[in-house]
């Protein structure tokens, strides 16, 4: 996980809570609390409100999952309203566990409740061992266990959630480790108002969010070409609707490099040329700490003399 790099103006942090949630494990990660304060709010809506509304410095919200895919509350509050950018990332390695009431049997659990993207990642372990278990939508993981730790009634019989909040919340773990996919990772990135830009790395990532001008045959790939020419890798591309109509799509991107580097510089300027509008939602130090391979012909360097070539013919 990647080690704390807290800007001094950031005090406030919010999260999607409550404490146990894998978003907590990542602002942890991230922000080994010095006296900062960790606010946990219902939803990633609620904390990015507060966020815009300047109640918090930041936010950690989940934003994609190796298993699931993207994070659509996030990448839509982002894409749209009061312009917010990224900051960080954090990659976090999800396991689950199924949780209860003390005294409730594995074979009697006829409802569980969970966060969506928990549950599409335990699908496969549900169908095998709970095949008749109805799911009950909860907003993370922790709220589940944190409803079946609540005396009186509740909405499900089991919860499914991190080990840490069963144990925070006194349930009793009917089942260990019930992700399908061993290695899933969740990605959570720091949301903060825009002013602030993190320094170029050598490996860092940027995120847009592009709205097309007009449906044209060949659209999608004008904009991808602006990538591919100035040698810039994408390491995420989804459509999102836009709302404002049935097949109005906007594109989400992250990209390798830092709007600093001269081939991103330019391949900003070129999405801005073709496109009707591209928001910059942030470039941050990547969470591998990868670096981009550039491809001769596009590092800062080779732009820096072909621009210089230029000024020279024109003068
Ligand atoms: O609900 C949580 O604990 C979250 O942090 C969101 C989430 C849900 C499922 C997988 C990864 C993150």
């Amino acid at each position: 996980m990647t080690p704390p790099r807290t800007p001094d103006q950031l005090h406030r942090f919010g999260y999607l809570g409550p404490r146990g949630t894998f978003t907590q494990m990542a602002l942890d990660a991230w922000d080994a609390a010095e006296g900062r304060e960790h606010l946990p709010f219902g939803s990633v809506d609620a904390a990015l409100s507060a966020l815009r509304a300047g109640d918090i410095d930041a936010a950690m919200v989940p934003i994609e999952n190796s298993v699931e895919g993207g994070v659509s509350a996030t990448l839509d509050s982002l894409a749209t309203g009061e312009p917010l950018v990224v900051i960080g990332e954090v990659l976090v390695p999800i396991t689950f566990v199924l949780c209860a009431r003390p005294g409730m049997p594995l074979a009697e659990v006829r409802t569980v409740g969970t966060h969506s993207h928990a549950w599409a990642q335990v699908r496969g372990w549900m169908g095998r061992h709970l095949p008749d278990a109805a799911y009950v939508p909860t907003l993370s993981t922790a709220a589940s266990a944190a409803a079946l730790a609540q005396p009186g009634e509740v909405m499900f019989d089991a919860g499914v959630c991190a080990p840490v909040a069963a144990s925070n919340e006194g349930l009793e773990v009917l089942a260990e480790d019930i992700g399908d996919n061993a290695s899933a990772v969740t990605r959570f990135v720091l949301v903060a108002r825009p002013g602030t830009l993190p320094e170029p790395t050598g490996a860092d990532k940027t995120t847009i969010v592009l709205f097309q001008r007009e449906d044209h045959a060949g659209g999608l790939l004008e904009l991808l070409e602006q990538f591919a020419v100035r040698g810039v890798n994408m390491t995420r591309l989804e459509s999102r609707p836009t709302g404002a109509a049935m097949g109005s799509y906007c594109f989400s991107i992250d990209f390798e490099g830092h709007v600093l580097d001269a081939r991103v510089g330019e391949t900003l300027m070129g999405l801005r040329r073709v496109c009707a509008e591209v928001r910059f939602l942030g470039s941050y130090p990547r969470a591998d700490r990868g670096r981009p391979d550039t491809r001769p012909g596009t590092t800062d360097a080779d732009f820096d003399h072909a621009r210089a070539w230029l000024e020279d013919l024109r003068a």
